[in-house]
């Protein structure tokens, strides 16, 4: 017993000299250093649990504009002021390219050649076909169209299979999940979509949770399951590139072309355009699922939003057979401001990204804190979305009504009391170039859940009480952590054919981050 004891001090006095150590290499120009409970490890414990999520709980409390911890001799700054936030942004020895470059060769592990492009404006050159790609207009309708119809099929789907039964009961997480899934992919990738096959699905699940670890370096003999299940899901999309996808989007295409140009191989190309998945499934699917819970949980939100969606974007007609219900997509990503300001803040309540940077050389920041190059910054976007400066004495509360105007219109992003108040697509430069794209799915599958189904919690005794979340994972909202059952049913007086109204259209959602 006195050993283990004497064992325990030891190792602990061993850590405090090794941490004093290491922060002694420190210049005292640099921001204060916060040293963490355990000596040395405790950082790294924190970010193996909670991963970036780990910077906004450390700040809480503190002071500090900008403080310091490091594991070893590896700095991080953490960003716990709003006011270096426009610094931060404007300067450009501050990049997210590295990151992106680390993100690839950890996941797929590319060529050489492959990964020295990240080294050029070969990676600003894909950010702008991306973003025309995703732009309103006729190349993002065509992926949209293909969203809209893989979505309307799973909802007649799950309806059909109810009016069988009298209702379904689902994992409501899974479900949305996967619904959102399989129609944003279809409307990336086109018929020829990989995730189709259950088992390359099956495979990106064998994959996705171990992320995180495959990019912290983890040992190899641990992953080797998760590794196996990586190759198979990125070789599908090997098979894809070298088959038939003439009708995949714009984004596939324009990729394609630059990635042609610059000689990269197929293989690496296939993982590049793989990788979206991950996007969908870490952004999208906990997005669009607190979206639509934070609705159906509130029944007289719900009951508001049913009426909005019925008033200005659905029309009913009758033929001799069946009712019919067109759903006008033009206006529920334009003229619905209550649904939009609702699913806003979902995102602004419950964000957990932050914004990562590296110093690419030595920087001050702001005139007054000296950034050692090499070192990351984070920004965590909690601290802004709950700042009750920004957003006032409420600001931790969830206001379905606080995105639109006192006339009840979408607030936009001039109309906030700062550029950087609404983070959830990201910062500028670096906003995701896929928001629109998003936002439209978003808008139309809650629409869809809102207008045609009952939805009942069986979990949690019946009530919609909030479920354990995911911490650390590889996600801008953080998933729950435990099986969800609901019961859903059809909603009475909308049986029927529903159909959607697409149109060409250059109608944005409008967007408070712009
Ligand atoms: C609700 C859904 C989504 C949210 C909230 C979201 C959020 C974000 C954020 C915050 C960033 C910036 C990262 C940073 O600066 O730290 C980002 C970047 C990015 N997102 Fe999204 N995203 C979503 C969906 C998607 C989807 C569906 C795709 C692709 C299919 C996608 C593709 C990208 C790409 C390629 C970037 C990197 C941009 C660049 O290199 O400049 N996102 N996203």
């Amino acid at each position: 017993m006195i050993t283990t004891i004497y064992s325990i001090f030891g190792v602990l006095g061993f850590l405090l000299v090794l941490d004093f150590w290491f922060r002694r290499r420190y210049d005292p120009k640099e921001p204060p250093t916060i040293a963490p409970s355990i000596p040395l490890i405790g950082h790294l414990i924190g970010f193996a649990k909670y991963a970036t999520g780990y910077a906004a709980i450390i700040s809480v409390g503190r002071t500090e504009e900008i403080f310091a911890i490091n594991f070893f001799s590896f700095r991080i700054y953490i960003i716990n002021s709003r006011h270096l936030i426009p610094a931060v942004q404007k300067n450009k020895s501050l990049s997210f390219a590295p990151f992106q470059k680390q993100f690839a060769d950890a996941l797929t592990r590319p060529s050489k050649h492959t990964l020295d492009l990240f080294d050029t404006d070969h990676i600003h050159e894909i950010t702008r076909v991306q973003l025309a790609a995703w732009t309103p207009g006729k190349d993002l309708d065509h992926q949209n169209v293909r969203v809209a119809d893989t979505l309307m099929l799973e909802m007649e789907k799950l309806s059909e299979q109810i009016s069988m039964q009298g209702s379904a009961v689902a994992d409501f997480f899974e479900w949305t999940r996967y619904t959102n899934m399989i129609a944003a992919t279809n409307g990336i990738y086109g018929s020829a979509n990989p995730m189709r096959d259950p088992e390359i699905w099956g495979a990106f699940l064998g994959w996705y949770p171990n992320i995180m670890r495959h990019l912290s370096g983890y040992p190899n003999f641990l992953l080797k399951e998760s590794a196996k299940a990586r190759d198979k899901f990125l070789n599908s999309f090997s098979q894809y590139l070298q088959s038939d996808h003439s009708d995949a989007g714009e984004v596939i295409f324009a990729r394609e072309r630059l990635y042609t140009r610059d000689q990269v191989p197929v293989k690496d190309m296939a993982s590049s355009q793989a990788l979206f998945t991950v996007g969908l499934i870490g952004n999208l699917s906990p997005t669009v699922f607190w979206t639509v819970w934070d609705i159906f949980s509130r029944p007289q939100l719900l009951a508001d939003i049913r009426e909005e969606l019925e008033r200005v974007a659905v029309t009913r007609h009758n033929n001799e057979k069946e009712q019919i219900f067109e759903l006008d997509l033009a206006a529920l990503k334009s003229r619905c401001p209550l649904l939009l300001s609702a699913h806003e803040e979902t995102q602004r309540t419950r964000f957990r990204h932050a914004n990562v940077r590296k110093a690419m050389e030595d920087t001050v920041l702001d005139g007054r804190h000296w950034l050692k190059k090499g070192s990351m910054i984070i920004i965590p976007n909690k601290m802004i979305h709950n700042h009750p400066e920004i957003w006032g004495a409420n600001a931790k509360e969830y206001n379905p009504r606080r995105f639109t105007s006192e006339k009840g219109l979408p607030i936009g992003r001039s109309a906030l009391s700062t550029s950087y108040a609404f983070l959830a697509w990201g910062t500028a430069p670096t906003l995701c170039p896929a928001r629109q794209f998003a936002a439209t799915q978003i808008l139309l599958f809650t629409a869809l859940m809102v207008l045609r189904f009952e939805v009942d919690p069986v979990y949690g005794e019946g009530q919609w009480k909030e479920p354990k979340l995911l911490t650390g994972a590889l996600a801008v909202i953080e998933p729950p952590n435990e099986k969800m059952d609901v019961r859903i049913r059809n909603r009475r007086g909308v049986e029927g054919l529903w159909r959607l109204k697409m149109g060409e259209s250059k109608t944005r959602v409008p967007i408070a981050s712009g």
